[in-house]
């Protein structure tokens, strides 16, 4: 095996132990806010995973800082908070380009819940966020959202398969690019999203429209230090 095939195994079995906790907390999380047993079982509960908190911070990454998972050029995200199998807060979302579309699928339970037996709005923005950012991720340069709104169609039930689909609309008519200033195209992209049951996509739930840029060389030694912030 060479040294490049040991690193990729080494990568996969990392990222499976990272989901596996990932899934495993999640689960907790959707007990946790579904359970009605008695109080002592929530408190003998309580201390027992007040007692797992320490063997995980034993190593840990602090703020800028890469976790093993995601290795500089992977432009992998283990733990974002919409599509990471290791973070136990998204759902998680998973994501496929069909026709220059952004498909997310997901199933939200009732840790995402707002109105009774909903989705909270706030949840449906984050969606939406993350998937417009592929739609935009997807012409090979990945941004960053500078406005987002939306409109709130209908409820969206919980514990029901979703469909979540972002494309990009026509560029910004308004502002001539100043590319030659910055040497980046300062061109803002529209992208639009929708919410909808993956029985009924075509029954739109909520809506979002978008504005992306990329941040130019100066925009992201300011704000991640150099590192090419997608990577
Ligand atoms: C696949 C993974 C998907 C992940 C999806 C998730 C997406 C996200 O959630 S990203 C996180 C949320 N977004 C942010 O944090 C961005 C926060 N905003 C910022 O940091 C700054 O506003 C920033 C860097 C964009 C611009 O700041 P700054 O360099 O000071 O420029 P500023 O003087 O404010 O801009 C002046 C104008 O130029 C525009 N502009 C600035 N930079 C650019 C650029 N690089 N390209 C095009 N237009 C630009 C601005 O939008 C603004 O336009 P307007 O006057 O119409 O509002």
């Amino acid at each position: 095996m060479t040294q490049q095939e040991d690193q990729q195994e080494e990568l996969a079995e990392r990222r499976a132990a990272v989901a596996e906790l990932g899934a495993a907390v999640r689960a907790l999380t959707d007990a946790a806010v579904v359970s009605e047993v008695d109080d002592a079982t929530l408190r003998s509960v309580a201390a027992a995973v007040a007692e797992l908190v320490p063997s995980l911070t034993a190593a840990r990454r602090e703020r800028h800082e890469r976790p093993a998972t995601d290795p500089p050029g992977s432009g992998h995200r283990w733990y974002n908070p919409v599509i990471g199998a290791g973070n136990p807060m998204a759902p998680p979302v998973h994501v496929e380009l069909v026709d220059g579309r952004a498909v997310g699928t997901c199933v939200l339970g009732l840790a995402y819940e707002g109105p009774r037996g909903y989705v909270h709005g706030g949840i449906s923005a984050l969606l939406l966020d993350q998937i417009l950012g592929h739609a935009h991720g997807a012409s090979g340069r990945p941004g960053m959202t500078i406005s987002l709104s939306l409109r709130y169609r209908g409820p969206v039930p919980l514990n029901t398969p979703l469909r979540i689909t972002g494309w990009l609309g026509e560029s910004d008519p308004g502002r001539p690019s100043d590319a030659d200033d910055h040497g980046d195209d300062r061109q803002p992209s529209h992208a639009i999203g929708t919410i909808s049951t993956a029985d009924e996509p075509d029954s739109v739930l909520v809506e979002a429209r978008g504005k992306f840029i990329v941040p130019n060389r100066k925009q992201v030694q300011r704000i991640f230090g150099g590192e090419d912030f997608a990577r």
